[in-house]
């Protein structure tokens, strides 16, 4: 493709990780959490990552995002490998390249939405853009909202602004945790449906860990972690088929 980034150019995908090992601690007591897990992401993909309590999901999103370091193998998000970057130009590539939605919104109090939405791309010494600025705000309904703090909005409007900002950067890969977690069904559905929305309308990357197969039939693809290792894959997710393949991986 034309204008697209080297690493798309040569294999079609955003971010590809390579026999990911994490292991938390040493000896005895040291936990495989990721046992060797490999999987590359499209550009304008929306995968989610499923799997039962502890399999791993929470700690690949995070190697992934280059928020956990890997004990071994690597991650290349547009051929930049995360396991070799200094800290410095770790954080660099996260506020560049990256979006992050947590179950738990981490918002700042003391700021408004709009200083919220516009926080992360402030901290990169960057302004926005403010067509993408007012799009984004306007697709999430929070124009009404601007102006109040996170404690006179309800869970979902929160999310809505973590979402926002966590989009106003244009990241290459947007990652939520849990988006859905902390939501009432209606406000995830709200959720969801913009996260889906982003990705058929911007060819948004969006990678997701849910225990939700609501949320996971959002996705175009579901991987499912046990004790940490990709166990299986499902296109197209349905709700029921996504139920029937956590059945199977947790009997
Ligand atoms: N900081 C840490 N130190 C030690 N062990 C950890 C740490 N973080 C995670 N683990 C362990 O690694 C394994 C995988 O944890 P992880 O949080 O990735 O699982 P998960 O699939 O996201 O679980 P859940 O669905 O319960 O959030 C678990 O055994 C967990 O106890």
């Amino acid at each position: 493709m034309i204008g697209a980034p080297a690493g798309e150019r040569a294999t079609g995908h955003v971010m590809i990780a390579t026999n990911v090992v994490k292991t938390y601690g040493a000896g005895d007591g040291a936990v495989r959490a990721l046992r060797g897990v490999s999987a590359a992401f499209a550009r304008g993909e929306f995968t989610a990552i499923m799997g039962p309590s502890g399999s791993g999901k929470s700690t690949f999103l995070h190697c992934l995002a280059g928020l956990d370091t890997v004990t071994s193998g690597t991650v290349l998000v547009d051929e930049v490998d995360l396991t070799t970057l200094s800290r410095t130009r770790l954080t660099e590539v996260r506020r560049e390249r990256m979006g992050f939605v947590f179950q738990s919104f981490n918002l700042l109090p003391m700021l408004t939405a709009e200083e919220n939405i516009r926080l992360t791309v402030g901290l990169a010494g960057r302004h926005a853009e403010q067509g993408w600025f007012d799009t984004l705000v306007d697709a999430l309904g929070l124009r009404p909202r601007l102006a109040h703090r996170p404690a006179e909005m309800s869970g979902g409007q929160q999310q809505r602004v973590a979402v926002a900002r966590a989009m106003l950067s244009r990241p290459e890969v947007l990652f939520a945790d849990e988006p859905t977690g902390n939501l009432d069904s209606r406000s995830g559905a709200e959720v969801l449906g913009f996260l889906r929305a982003a990705v058929d309308d911007y060819r948004q990357t969006v990678v997701m860990v849910t225990h939700d197969p609501v949320a996971a039939a959002y996705a175009d693809r579901v991987l499912f972690l046990s004790d940490g290792t990709i166990v299986d894959e499902l296109a197209a997710p349905t709700i029921d088929a996504v139920h029937a393949r956590m059945r199977k991986i947790e009997d």
